[in-house]
């Protein structure tokens, strides 16, 4: 068997006095792509956040590329996994390419020089996401919509086989999103994994869902993950949301919509 390239074994996650994820075991191959999804406050981010490294399990393992997270250098782990976070505060007067060139640090020479090579692969990001034209900007100027492609850009750049990506596609407009999702859909070498609120953009751009479900009547959390097809249907959905979804079938793709008498349970 191909070692896998992000593997959680019994992984249990909480924050604060809440277990959001118990037990977890996932295997994530090269040319997957997940699509965490769940309701708000379900834990989407606290996960993300547990497998990019950021927070301490509570319980159980993380391995990235065979190799248990706490034990990576940090340079090393910045060649594995691209994280894009779903807030950016930008303090500093930096411009997009900045922001981008600041993604190619794990690849810097002797007292963090760049190459030119880092800069070509900067652009080339910035344009895959359609904001070239904003390379020159100072980066606290953007919209909400071309700060995420930028950051997005950032991730990308960084060139690692694992990204992780929480709500890349909150704030951009429908041909953007449609974008991303092309373009996340191209990276047929990496993983990408990702939390959305859009069902039906991770059945557009992904192969894998991790759906959170209500917790059982033993107040444990209850994921569901597997091949997209098989976690995303009418039924697990609408307990996931706690209201009626419906499939559509539409130009030959599946859709999932809230039923016309949807409304959130009390
Ligand atoms: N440090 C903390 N202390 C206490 N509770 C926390 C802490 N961090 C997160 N939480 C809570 O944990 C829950 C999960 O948060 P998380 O951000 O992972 O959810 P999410 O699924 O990403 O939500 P959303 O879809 O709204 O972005 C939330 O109820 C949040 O309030």
């Amino acid at each position: 068997m191909t070692t896998a390239l992000l593997t959680t074994h019994q992984l249990t996650a909480r924050a604060g006095q809440r277990t959001l994820v118990q037990d977890l075991s996932l295997r994530v191959q090269r040319g997957e792509r997940w699509a965490f999804l769940g309701p708000n406050g379900c834990g989407k981010t606290t996960l993300l956040r547990t497998l990019a490294g950021l927070l301490d399990p509570a319980g159980g393992e993380v391995h990235i590329d065979g190799q248990p997270l706490p034990r990576l250098p940090t340079r090393t782990l910045a060649r594995l996994r691209a994280w894009c976070p779903q807030h950016h505060q930008d303090v500093f007067a930096l411009t997009a390419l900045d922001v981008v060139l600041a993604s190619r640090q794990p690849y810097a020479g002797r007292f963090g020089w760049l190459a030119p090579d880092d800069e070509r692969i900067a652009r080339e990001q910035l344009a895959a996401l359609d904001v070239a034209h904003l390379a020159e900007q100072d980066v606290r100027s953007l919209s909400g919509g071309e700060r995420q492609r930028v950051a997005i850009a950032a991730a990308l750049a960084q060139a690692t086989p694992l990204v992780l990506l929480d709500e890349p596609t909150a704030h951009l407009d429908v041909p953007h999103q449609l974008a991303v999702c092309r373009l996340l859909a191209g990276l047929a070498d990496r993983a990408v994994l990702l939390s959305l609120h859009d069902v039906n953009l991770a059945q557009r751009c992904c192969t894998h869902a991790l759906l959170f479900l209500p917790p059982g009547t033993n107040g444990q959390p209850r994921l569901l993950a597997g091949p997209l097809a098989e976690v995303l249907t009418e039924a697990r959905l609408s307990e996931a949301y706690g209201c009626p979804m419906r499939a559509l079938d539409v130009d030959g793709l599946r859709h999932f919509l809230p039923a016309a008498d949807a409304s959130l349970k009390a």
